[in-house]
């Protein structure tokens, strides 16, 4: 088997360097979409996939050999550090986190471990120590950010309005602090272990942290991220930040010591540019658009292409991850598009 050469487009692109083609990869991409991956989640719980390296390898590499993307991202979940180190969590097919035992005090803060990835997520370094042998594209290694973890740690499971995770940090304050700062640390040393086994990027998820208005965000959420961005700032991975619905939360995220801001759907890339974002930028495609006729999806495609690329180092994706029902076929076509598009001038 000859090696192929490393595609490193994506790290040229989140250092905001200029790249031959525009990079992409897809959120969720590896998943029930893909007829392989149903085959593999029939045989296992979504928690054994991850405990297994080498199905875990497997299910990271499957998007990379099907859709020809240009970064591969581990097979994990945000919940994944989280059950080691005390949260009693399950992945429910099609509803998602289920937690049985629910944040309610600062005893329950209390009661959480502190991570320690060698002994906690072993098979996790090992995933990515496999991973880093078999790729010729760069390794996304990933957490949950502390807002959208302690959403599901204080809801029990997915949320519509966030009210008992808002509740709690209006009226337990030293509570939501002490949970903040574990799951801050949490953060630090789960990617920091990730990058030292071999994870070329990292991406934080903050899904759910557009639910705060910008004043609490800058008061209960700026002082953790921050930290979290400084202590990984030595390891010279690139860093991404994505979260949805948080649109009026772009200036404080560019004021981060954070490389890449990856966009939801609803944020234009000309608006973020507009609002004042300087950023290299990730996103943005409606992953809605993968269910609709090819015409429509290809005429968003490379308006969000034409809008990205008027600055050096854009990362195509999607604004959300891809649904269950979208089909392999259109996300090859999406990609084969989006590699030979090339900039009007
Ligand atoms: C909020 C969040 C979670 N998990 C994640 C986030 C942040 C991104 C986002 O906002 O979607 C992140 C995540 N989850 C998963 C990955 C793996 C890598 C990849 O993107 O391919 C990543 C990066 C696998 C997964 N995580 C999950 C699946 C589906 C599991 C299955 O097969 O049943 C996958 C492939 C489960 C999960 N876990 C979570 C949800 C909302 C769900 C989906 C529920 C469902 O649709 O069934 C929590």
């Amino acid at each position: 088997m000859t090696a192929k050469t490393f595609n490193d487009t994506f790290l040229k692109a989140c250092r905001g360097e200029a790249t031959e083609h525009v990079p992409v990869w897809y959120m969720r991409q590896a998943g029930r979409y893909q007829p392989e991956y149903r085959a593999i989640r029939a045989k296992h719980s979504f928690f054994e996939m991850n405990y297994i390296p080498e199905v875990c390898a497997e299910v990271t590499r499957l998007p990379v050999d099907q859709l020809g993307v240009d970064a591969a991202i581990l097979f994990a979940d945000i919940m994944t550090p989280l059950k080691p180190i005390g949260v009693d969590v399950n992945i429910e097919s099609g509803i998602g986190p289920v937690i049985a035992n629910p944040i309610e005090s600062l005893k329950d803060v209390e009661r959480l471990l502190e991570l320690d990835p060698e002994t906690h997520v072993p098979y996790i370094l090992e995933s990515i120590k496999i991973l880093r042998q078999q790729l010729s594209v760069p390794l996304i290694g990933f957490a949950g950010a502390p807002f959208t973890l302690a959403s599901y740690m204080i809801e029990g499971g997915p949320s519509k309005h966030y009210h008992k995770t808002k509740a709690f940090m209006y009226t337990e304050p030293a509570a939501w602090q002490a949970l903040m700062e574990k799951l801050g640390d949490m953060t630090i040393t789960y990617l920091k272990a990730q990058i030292k086994a071999g994870a070329q990027a990292v991406q934080v998820f903050d899904s759910w942290v557009g639910a705060l208005n910008d004043e609490d965000y800058r008061e209960y959420i700026t002082p953790v991220m921050t930290r979290i961005f400084n202590a990984l700032k030595d390891t010279g991975v690139p860093m991404i930040y994505f979260g949805i619905g948080a649109g009026h939360l772009l200036m404080d995220w560019n004021r981060l010591p954070v490389d890449v801001v990856g966009l939801d759907w609803r944020t234009s890339i000309t608006t973020a540019r507009e609002m004042g974002v300087t950023k290299t930028l990730q996103g943005n495609l409606d992953p809605t658009l993968l269910l609709a006729p090819w015409e429509k999806l290809e005429a968003k495609a490379k308006e969000i292409l034409d809008e990205g690329t008027k600055q050096p180092g854009f990362i195509f994706n999607l604004g959300h991850g891809v649904f269950p029902d979208a089909k392999v076929e259109t996300l090859q076509q999406l990609t084969k598009f989006i590699h030979s598009y090339k900039r009007d001038v």
